[in-house]
């Protein structure tokens, strides 16, 4: 490649070497800048590299061997040939010889991890219903036979052992359920859409954010339209009642008019003659105000009419039909329908808001959006009135969903510690795990799960397994398995290694403390504390208050959660057949057996600061290290006596039996002390 851009630019190949070097090698290559003594080698053998990339070697052999050591280049930080035999190269890093656990920077897996995702879900709506005859030779105008449409797809979530990250997921973003297949003639009935099942790993959370159900809102405006209907003709029958009374008011009065008869003729003579005086003097004005009489009830009764046609709302339940392709809008309006039928899901729509914290692997999906119900084609609906119906429904509109997934690791042991402490070394030290080690911080950036197998062989006693992590107040726990039996004795256990905290990190200093997650359902937290870097006190001081105040924030966010007002609506149990699994979950949510005292009790911090702990001392080899090592070991049989607090300072937290272990992760030196010390914990914390 150097010599390639000094092709370019006209200039030497050892300067354009120089400067790719000083610009990209910290990146591609940042074994290369780790020693400054093993620069110039480093260097040197980047050129060879580079000009054997240009130039192929001459002989099969020679190009084995260059291919071979551009391979072993990029993975070493220096190479130093021994004495005696020139063609040996033996790699080191750290001054150590390459190994598993001194592995070169470049020598990790990473798998892609991603701890959250936001998806939104569209469920299948119905096929719509068909409209069809039947036509047959000699018979032209045969029975209707439209078919039905299909059901949509449903959505469902499953968590499985399988799964160790949302990566997948995340860049998923949309999942759509298939929809139902529209029926067709000669009765045949539309295909139910595909349902789709999201494959999550276990230890993830599912928050709804956001719902639009259809049928619902239909269902609604079909409950006002009633309700506004049912209002009008109470008016109406009002209105009619006044008048009934009015008119029998006046068949009243005249009755009492008639009996009044008996009076003398005389008077009414006189009666008539003052009134034939009144209507020869006032005629022409009593004409006028009849014509304006007449004017204004003409106008009242248009305004009348005009607020009535704006009043007028519509029957939301004619949206509902199809018509015979052949058919106008005016026919649909004109057109008269049936009473629609009352269709209910197959599945019901679990209650808003969803929210499902699968810590076990889950023995069948869980509804999350259910699809829309397939429309019904015409043979329903010939009647005596409609023996030929020119009209189907149409299959409802499904559910659609916006979701937040939020992935806690559940392992066993969570290691904590500053940058550079450690921690992924002493990952690989105890389990298979190939996560990135390099001497710099922040080399891990992501979490890491390895997994330490207890079997006879290797000497690692059996611990019975830890019992699943409760259901939380307030929270639909996982499904648990009513096949559960007593702990199996466990042949291994899982331990995090997550990016390192520097002090400050619930500041969002450093990569923040969001990794703490992982570990904050572990049993057991393991501070991996460098003694060559300092007091090793007060390294597990700021450790420990970071992590305090992790739980502090996450106390704070589960009681703002508590405080807003949910929806607490139970499903109707009559309203159709009901996902058991979704009700299930619905009243484990609110019958868990968790009283508000022992929420309280339960809050992160208490949850936190009472987990068993120790310290693994790493870097024992290193020189100087045991006046440090003396010192934590004292202030820990301080902490376990009882005459110092607690570094998280949360009283009543765990300080039974606070212990250093001093180790050698590089060398593998003590490393089995530290499972057998995380073992021992585990099986303490059941
Ligand atoms: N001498 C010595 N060096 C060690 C030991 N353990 C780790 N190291 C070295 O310390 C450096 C950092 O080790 P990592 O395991 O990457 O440290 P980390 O805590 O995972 O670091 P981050 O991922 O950045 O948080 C590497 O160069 C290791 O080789 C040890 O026991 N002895
Ligand atoms: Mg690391």
């Amino acid at each position: 490649m150097a010599a390639v851009v000094a092709a370019r630019h006209r200039m030497p190949a050892g300067a354009a070497l120089v400067t790719a070097t000083a610009t990209l090698a910290p990146f591609l290559y940042p074994s290369l800048l780790l020693n400054s003594p093993a620069r110039p080698a480093a260097l040197l053998n980047l050129a060879q590299a580079a000009v054997s990339a240009v130039s192929p070697p001459s002989c099969p052999a020679a190009a084995a061997s260059g291919s071979h050591s551009r391979r072993r280049w990029a993975s070493t930080t220096t190479t130093t040939t021994t004495a005696g035999t020139p063609g040996d190269t033996v790699s080191t890093v750290n001054n150590l010889p390459e190994s598993r656990l001194n592995p070169a920077p470049d020598d990790y897996a990473a798998p892609s991890f991603a701890d959250s995702a936001e998806l939104t879900l569209y469920a299948g709506r119905g096929g719509n219903g068909c409209v069809s005859f039947l036509r047959e030779a000699y018979l032209p105008d045969g029975p209707p036979n439209g078919g039905d449409g299909g059901a949509g797809g449903n959505i469902y979530i499953q968590a499985a052992h399988g799964e160790t990250s949302l990566h997948k997921i995340s860049r998923r973003r949309f999942v759509r359920a298939g929809r139902g297949k529209h029926g067709q003639g000669s009765a045949k009935s539309g295909t139910r859409g595909e349902d789709v099942i999201i494959t999550v790993p276990v230890g993830t959370i599912v928050r709804e954010l956001e719902r639009q159900d259809p049928t619902a809102e239909e269902a609604l405006s079909i409950k006002l339209y009633r309700a506004e209907m049912k209002a009008r003709r109470r008016r109406e029958l009002e209105i009619e009642e006044e008048e009934r009374r009015q008119r029998k008011l006046e068949r009243q009065r005249q009755e009492k008019l008639e009996q009044e008869g008996g009076r003398s003729d005389a008077a009414r003579e006189a009666e008539e003659a003052d009134n034939g005086r009144l209507t020869e003097t006032d005629e022409w004005e009593e004409d006028m105000s009849r014509r304006a009489h007449a004017r204004m009830a003409k106008h009242d009764q248009r305004m009348e009419q005009e607020e009535l046609e704006q009043d007028e709302i519509e029957d939301p339940q004619r949206h509902k039909w199809l018509l015979y392709p052949g058919m106008t809008k005016n026919d649909m309006r004109s057109a008269e329908f049936p009473s629609l039928p009352r269709r209910t899901r197959l599945l019901q729509q679990p209650p808003a808001p969803v929210y499902l914290d699968l810590t076990r692997p889950t023995p069948q999906p869980i509804l999350l959006a259910t699809g829309g119900v397939g429309g019904l084609g015409n043979t329903h609906f010939s009647s005596r009135e409609h023996p030929r119906p020119v009209f189907a429904t149409k299959g409802d509109e499904a559910v659609t969903m916006r979701i937040a997934l939020e992935l806690k690791l559940l392992a066993d042991v969570g290691l904590v510690g500053l940058p550079n402490a450690g921690k992924s070394t002493l990952l690989r030290a105890i389990t298979n795990s190939r996560t990135r080690v390099g001497s710099w911080a922040f080399t891990t950036l992501q979490p890491n799960i390895g997994t330490v197998v207890l079997d006879k062989y290797s000497g690692r006693p059996a611990v019975a397994a830890r019992p699943l992590p409760a259901v939380t107040p307030g929270h639909s726990g996982g499904v648990p398995d009513p096949e559960d039996g007593p702990a199996d004795p466990r042949t291994r256990f899982t331990v995090a290694d997550i990016p390192g905290l520097i002090e400050g990190a619930h500041l969002d200093r450093g990569l923040g403390i969001a990794f703490l997650r992982h570990v904050e359902r572990a049993g057991v937290l393991a501070f991996v504390v460098d003694l060559s870097a300092g007091d090793a006190v007060a390294a597990l001081q700021a450790l420990w208050r970071e992590v305090a105040l992790y739980a502090a924030m996450r106390d704070e966010e589960e009681r703002a959660r508590a405080a807003i007002n949910w929806d607490e609506s139970t499903p109707d149990p009559f309203a159709g057949p009901v996902n058991l699994t979704a009700t299930f979950l619905h009243n484990a949510e609110h019958n868990d057996g968790h009283g508000s005292s022992d929420a309280a009790a339960a809050t992160p911090t208490m949850h936190t600061a009472g987990k068993p702990w120790f310290v693994v001392a790493t870097k024992a080899d290193r020189p100087a290290t045991h006046d440090n090592f003396k010192a934590l070991k004292a202030y820990l049989d301080a902490i376990t006596a009882g005459s110092e607090p607690h570094p998280s300072g949360v009283e009543a937290a765990w300080t039974k039996r606070c212990a250093a272990v001093p180790v050698s992760a590089i060398n593998g030196q003590g490393v089995d002390r530290v499972v057998h010390w995380m073992v021992g914990l585990l099986s303490d914390d059941q």
